[in-house]
């Protein structure tokens, strides 16, 4: 979990450069009128004001110098703490595997990883100022108190009117930052949403009504901005009217003090610029605002690191032929039941087709036995292990997944059969085997040429999917991972399967019935329950089970 706090301490090797230099200019801040101050009454008195003119430049260099240390220091800050902060969000999103991150839309993800980590990495700089603004105030009121007790009266009670001021509008802003940032989320959630979905637009001829709805949360934006910009507006009006007060009552209290002779001219030149000083407060409202922003994007991000990971268990696989079973599984979700206490025993080896009307819950069951989601009660053990006590390495080399509509991941084609391409051999094999090689064969840079730009039909995009599933040592789940290959393919790689020669056990949801009739057996799925585990011949005889294949 991250607070406000932790993203302020990942700074903190940083922070303490900031806090001294904002501190160095805090004290050339407080220390200029004071020695300005000893010019003036110098000149007045004509009595060697060379060398406070000198000081005087001394302490603007020394300013100007701390000003942009404290800029630089807080660039690389804010750099360091978005780097940190976005590689725990990656981590978090990636390790919490499919069901983890379904809450959350992908645009709003990524607006939270980008922009928001900005934002949220700002707390450190926004709190070392704010708390380091405070600084040239109180100085300011110790310095007037030396001057004269009725000056600092006059500065305190001014000063607080500017705190008061300050006060509601980091109230204010907090939350209008919030709001601004989900809708930002949310605007982003949409344009990738139509991005996925463009060719079903383009087709529908429905692209203005997209651009409608993309752009149809800009007015929430424009009125979240508008009430940031009116609440500044507001405070920024009355820190202009009560900024002034406070110098207007510490000349008028200083005149006074001077016509009396209880201070010089010199002092009530000083006084004048710590009162300045105090009415220079009202100008704070900028780091509270990114203290506000910093607040938000914190709490964004701590949404998605609070979504559970998948553990993983320590245990490898022990020497095995890959049987499968499923003990007592359910999964529910939101109150619906999507598989209802299903027990299954396949044997390892074994081709075992997974068929039922749409919606039946077969993908549902996929996932589970290829662990990419749990049941909500029940296990699934693989040779006898639990696949949650399984090591993530040696669950992931034994189990394979292809999917329907497999999204290739890596830099090339290469890549996206086997990740880290650690044996051409194998990669050429498991794309020998799933007839993925005659097509990549035919590209200009074959296994080399980059993902993004080969073309690619959803038959050869499925080819790849199941290429990088093929390096699985024991059980293949491949969920309607044929469905878009022509019928002659199809065959091929369904007798690859079947004469699967490391034997490995596999579990292939299908609507065709010829794929079902080639299994040794078939897990017949109904409204989540299994209705019935058969050769497929068996369950021909029944007119229900016939009609799944329509
Ligand atoms: N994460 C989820 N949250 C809520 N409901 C879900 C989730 N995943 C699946 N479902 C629901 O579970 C039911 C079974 O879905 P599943 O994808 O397993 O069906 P299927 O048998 O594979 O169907 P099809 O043949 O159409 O692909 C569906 O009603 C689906 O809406």
């Amino acid at each position: 979990m991250i607070t406000f706090k932790t993203v302020v301490k990942r700074g903190r090797a940083w922070l303490p450069l900031i806090g001294l230099n904002s501190l160095i200019a805090s004290g050339v801040t407080l220390a200029l009128p004071t020695i300005l101050g000893r010019s003036v009454d110098s000149i007045v008195a004509d009595d060697g004001y060379t060398k406070w003119l000198i000081a005087a430049a001394a302490l603007i260099a020394l300013g100007v110098m701390a000003n942009l240390v404290d800029a630089f220091a807080g660039a690389a800050c804010v750099a360091d703490t978005t780097a940190w902060l976005r590689h725990r969000l990656v981590k978090q999103v990636v390790h919490s595997g499919p069901e983890g991150t379904r809450d959350f839309e992908t645009g709003d993800l990524v607006t939270r990883v980008s922009a928001n980590a900005t934002d949220a990495a700002q707390a450190g700089p926004a709190a070392v100022t704010a708390i380091a603004a405070i600084a040239p105030p109180i100085g300011s009121l110790v310095l007037l108190a030396f001057i004269d007790p009725w000056l600092a009266a006059a500065f305190f009670g001014g000063v607080l009117l500017v705190i008061a001021v300050l006060w509601t509008f980091a109230r204010r802003t907090a939350d209008v930052s919030l709001a601004y940032q989900e809708t930002q989320g949310r605007i982003a959630s949409l344009l990738s949403e139509s991005l996925t979905g463009i060719r079903t637009i383009a087709a529908a001829g429905t692209t203005t009504r997209e651009e409608r709805r993309i752009l149809g949360l800009l007015p929430e934006l424009h009125k979240h901005g508008m009430v940031t910009w009116r609440i500044l507006a507001r405070s920024g009006a009355q820190a202009a009217i009560v900024g002034p007060l406070v110098l207007v009552a510490v000349l008028a209290v200083g005149g006074l003090q001077l016509v009396d002779h209880r201070i010089t001219a010199g002092e009530w030149f000083a006084a004048s610029q710590y009162a300045v000083i105090g009415a220079g407060l009202g100008s704070l409202t900028g780091v509270i605002g990114g203290l506000a922003r910093a607040k938000a994007g914190v709490h964004r991000a701590a949404e998605v690191l609070k979504v559970p990971t998948v553990a993983h268990g320590t245990l490898s696989l022990p020497t095995g032929p890959g049987r499968l079973t499923f003990d007592s599984v359910s999964v529910e979700t939101n109150g619906n039941v999507l598989l209802d206490n299903v027990n299954l025993d396949l044997p390892g080896g074994a081709t075992v087709a997974v068929v039922g009307p749409s919606g039946a819950g077969k993908s549902v069951l996929a996932a589970v036995a290829a662990r990419l989601r749990d049941p909500s009660t029940g296990q699934v053990t693989l040779d006898g292990v639990p696949l949650q006590a399984i090591n993530r390495h040696a669950l992931r080399s034994a189990v394979g997944c292809a999917f329907e509509r497999p999204q290739l991941v890596g830099r090339t084609i290469g890549d996206a059969i086997e990740p880290d391409a650690v044996s051409p051999i194998r990669t050429l094999a498991a794309a020998r085997a799933t007839h993925a090689h005659d097509f990549v064969s035919r590209l200009p840079d074959g296994y080399f040429t980059s993902l993004r730009k080969a073309p690619m039909s959803g038959g050869e995009r499925q080819r790849l999917g199941l290429a990088r599933a093929w390096s699985a040592n024991r059980l293949l789940v491949l969920d309607d991972a044929t469905s878009s290959l022509d019928t002659a393919t199809e065959m091929q790689i369904s007798r690859t399967l079947t004469e699967d020669r490391h034997r490995r056990t596999r579990l292939i949801v299908t609507h065709r019935p010829a794929t079902a009739a080639r299994a040794d057996l078939v897990i017949w799925l109904d409204r989540g329950r299994v209705r019935a585990v058969a050769p497929h011949a068996d369950l021909w005889r029944n007119d229900s089970y016939r009609e799944i294949f329509g």
